[in-house]
C-alpha cells in the first residue's frame, strides 16, 4: 500500500483533509504521496515531507492507475467521469471519496468508522474497494447519537437541521460574509446614532435584502438575516435530496439491510459558517431513564460530549461559534418531551468540514495503512 494519490486536495474539503493529515503526522506513513490536479498540472504540488513534486493530471487514467489508493475531494462530477472508466480499465485499488455520487451504489461502503467500523471491516474482508464519506448532516447526527442506535433504542428520528454555508461550498461562505457586509453597510450610519429608531434600521435592512443588487449568485437567496429552507435538489415526493439522505444513508451506514429506521425532517441553510446543527426528536422503543440515555451517548465514541440541559452550559457549549474547528460533537437539550415518555429531544452541533467531510476519509486511509 505505497502509492496514495490525492485528488481535490486544494479545495475546501481537501484543504481540511491536508490540515488534519499534517496534524496527525499521517504523511510519515505514506512513502509515496502523489498529488493530482485538473487545472494545475505540472505546477509544484505541496511538500508534505518529501519535497514538492509536479502535480499530475487528475484526468489521466494512466497516472491514476499507478495508485494503490486514490482519495478524492474533487466532487461528484469528477467521480462520475473518472471512477467508472478507471474500474472498467481493471484498476482494483482503493477509492476513497468525499462526494455523494457513489454512496448508494451496492458495492460502495459509507465510512464513519467510530459508528460503523464492523461494516467497514466486513466490506474490506469481502474485497470491497469503494469507500465513500457520508453526508455531513447524517455523519454528524450519528456521531452525536450513535450510542442510541447501537443500543437498538431508536424507533424513528425527526431531524430539523440548521446547516452552515460551508455545505454549499467556499463561494457560499464568502457570499454570506459579503451579504452581512452589505446589510451592515446599509445601516452603518443609523447604527452609529444611538437615537436612531430600530424600526428604521430594520426597514432599511429589509429593503437591502430585497434589493435586486443584493449578492445571491452562490446561495440563490439571501442567507444573512434570513434562512433558506431547501438544501440540494428537489425530489418528486416533496423531500429535498438532503432530507432523503437522512434515512437512506443512516440505514446504510448502520448496515441495516432489512427493516429501515424511519428518519425525516426539514433541512435548512442558516447563516453559520462551518457547523451544522440539528434539533432532533427521537422516538425510543422503550422507556429509558435520562441518565442511562446520557451514558449510552457518551460511551459511543471519543468525540461526543453531553452538555447538561441548562441555559448557561447550553449557550456556551452548544453553538457553532464554540464548535467550529473542533472534532468534538456536543449533544444537549436532552429531555423527555411532553409528547410522551418515549419521545426524547436533543440538539447537536458539529463541524461539517471535519466529521462531516474530511475526517472519515482520513481515518479510512489509516485503516487501510494499518491492514
Ligand atoms: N463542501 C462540503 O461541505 C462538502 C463537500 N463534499 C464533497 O467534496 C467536494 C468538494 O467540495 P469543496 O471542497 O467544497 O470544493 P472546492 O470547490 O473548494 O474544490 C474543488 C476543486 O476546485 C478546484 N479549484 C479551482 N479553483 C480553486 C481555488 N481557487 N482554490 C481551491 N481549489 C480550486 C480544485 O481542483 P483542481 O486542483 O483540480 O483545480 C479543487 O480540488 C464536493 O463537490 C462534494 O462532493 C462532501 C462533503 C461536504
Ligand atoms: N449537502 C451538504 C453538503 C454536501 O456536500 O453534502 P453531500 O456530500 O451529501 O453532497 C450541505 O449543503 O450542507
Amino acid at each position: 500500500m505505497k502509492r496514495v494519490g490525492f485528488v481535490g486536495w486544494r479545495g475546501m474539503v481537501g484543504s481540511v483533509l491536508m490540515e488534519r493529515m499534517r496534524a496527525e503526522n499521517d504523511f510519515a506513513r505514506i512513502p509515496e504521496p502523489v498529488f493530482f490536479s485538473t487545472s494545475q498540472v505540472g505546477q509544484p504540488g505541496p511538500d508534505v515531507g518529501y519535497g514538492a513534486s509536479p502535480l499530475l493530471d487528475a484526468n489521466s487514467l494512466e497516472a491514476l492507475r499507478a495508485m494503490d489508493v486514490i482519495i478524492t475531494c474533487q466532487g461528484g462530477d469528477y467521480t462520475k467521469a473518472i471512477h467508472p472508466r478507471l474500474r472498467a480499465s481493471g484498476w482494483d485499488g482503493y477509492w476513497i471519496d468525499a462526494a455523494s455520487a457513489l454512496r448508494m451504489e451496492p458495492d460502495a461502503t459509507i465510512i464513519l468508522d467510530p459508528v460503523n467500523r464492523p461494516v467497514i471491516d466486513a466490506a474490506l474482508d469481502a474485497g470491497k474497494r469503494d469507500f465513500i464519506g457520508g453526508n455531513c448532516t447524517v455523519s454528524l447526527m450519528l456521531m452525536a447519537i450513535g450510542g442510541l442506535f447501537r443500543a437498538g433504542l431508536v424507533e424513528w428520528v425527526s431531524a430539523m437541521t440548521y446547516q452552515a454555508a460551508s455545505g454549499a461550498g467556499a463561494q457560499a461562505m464568502r457570499e454570506l460574509l459579503v451579504q452581512m457586509g452589505a446589510l451592515h453597510g446599509s445601516v452603518a450610519s443609523l447604527l452609529s446614532d444611538p437615537a436612531a429608531a430600530i424600526l428604521d434600521v430594520d426597514r432599511r435592512v429589509t429593503e437591502t435584502l430585497r434589493d435586486r443588487s443584493f449578492p445571491t449568485a452562490s446561495l440563490g437567496a439571501p442567507l444573512a438575516a434570513s434562512l433558506i429552507p431547501w438544501i440540494d435538489t428537489q425530489l418528486e415526493n416533496g423531500q429535498s435530496r438532503e432530507e432523503w439522505k437522512g434515512q437512506a444513508e443512516t440505514n446504510k451506514i448502520l448496515g441495516r439491510t432489512d427493516q429501515q429506521i424511519p428518519i425525516d425532517g426539514i433541512c435548512v441553510r442558516i447563516c453559520a459558517m462551518r457547523c451544522h446543527s440539528q434539533g432532533l426528536t427521537i422516538k425510543l422503543n422503550r422507556d429509558v431513564a435520562l441518565d442511562e440515555i446520557e451514558s449510552l451517548i457518551v460511551s459511543a465514541n471519543d468525540w461526543v460530549r453531553v452538555v447538561p440541559n441548562e441555559r448557561t452550559a447550553t449557550i456556551h457549549n452548544l453553538s457553532p461559534a464554540t464548535v467550529a474547528g473542533s472534532l468534538l460533537v456536543p449533544v444537549g437539550r436532552l429531555r423527555t418531551m411532553n409528547l410522551g415518555s418515549r419521545y426524547l429531544s436533543a440538539f447537536t452541533v458539529g463541524d461539517q468540514l471535519l466529521w462531516g467531510a474530511a475526517e472519515p476519509l482520513r481515518r479510512m486511509l489509516t485503516i487501510l495503512l494499518d491492514r
